[in-house]
């Protein structure tokens, strides 16, 4: 299942600043995850360091969630594009005009388009989060009513949890991909993510692309988790 052109690992860069994240990047290797940069670190220190990623040879996912009128969505996502980024995302609960305007902004781009993706419920919310905002379906039935209407806008596939990932891919075929935060080794705390699985579990289970923060980053030896990590789902 592991594939030197396409890792499955994708380390959240969740640091507060650009040197942590370095020290960390620079003992890692391309051929075994992605990157992802997200709004701490981007608001920190911009494209410079994506593309400061990018060329020690990491593909990067900008996870900036974009949510907002279509005109100014579909700007932001053109802008990722120019920046070279492998993936970026939205969030799918902008809706259909918004969804759609940005996977046609990304047109012009051609074959070397980054992946377009939609998240459609956060990780860290439960059912009892959902009801707060008015929503009264389960998680499993809104992720899959937000994953065909991004389907349907013609995205390349949605962040969810690894939990709704056997449904999604029965329901939206083989290459929609799913991309899954939330992701923890037995040993690892929980943390603030509600809708959780281990990284084999999650492959097992239809994820594409794990996405892996603090049991990495906040290991005692990051190093060695993400070894770690790599070993158990190697020999799936
Ligand atoms: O879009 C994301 O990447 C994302 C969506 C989601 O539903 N849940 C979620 O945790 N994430 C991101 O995935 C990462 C998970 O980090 P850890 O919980 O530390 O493993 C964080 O950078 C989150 O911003």
């Amino acid at each position: 299942m592991q594939d030197a052109n396409d890792p499955k690992i994708i380390v959240a860069l969740d640091f507060p600043s650009e040197n942590p994240a370095l020290e960390l990047v620079d003992k890692l290797d391309p051929a075994k995850c992605r990157l992802k940069v997200g709004k701490e670190l981007f608001t920190r220190s911009g494209p410079q360091l994506v593309q400061n990623l990018q060329r020690r040879g990491f593909e990067v996912f900008l996870d900036l969630k974009f949510h907002d009128i279509p005109n100014t969505t579909s700007a932001a996502v053109a802008a990722a594009a120019d920046l070279g980024v492998w993936m970026v995302n939205v969030h799918a609960s902008g809706g259909e005009k918004m969804m759609t305007a940005c996977r046609e902004r990304l047109e012009s781009f051609g074959a070397d388009r980054p992946l377009l993706i939609a998240v459609t419920v956060l990780t860290s919310m439960s059912a009892a989060d959902l009801a707060g905002i008015g929503i009264v379906e389960s998680p499993e039935a809104h992720v899959s009513r937000l994953a065909t209407l991004t389907r349907n806008c013609g995205l390349d596939g949605v962040v969810c949890s690894a939990q709704e990932a056997p449904t999604l891919k029965a329901e939206q075929g083989a290459d929609f991909r799913l991309v899954t935060p939330g992701i923890r080794p037995l040993s690892a705390a929980r943390g603030d993510q509600q809708r959780i699985m281990t990284p084999s579990d999650a492959l097992r289970a239809g994820s594409d692309y794990l996405v892996i923060g603090r049991p990495i980053t906040q290991a005692s030896d990051p190093l060695a988790a993400l070894e770690a990590i790599h070993q158990e789902v190697a020999t799936l």
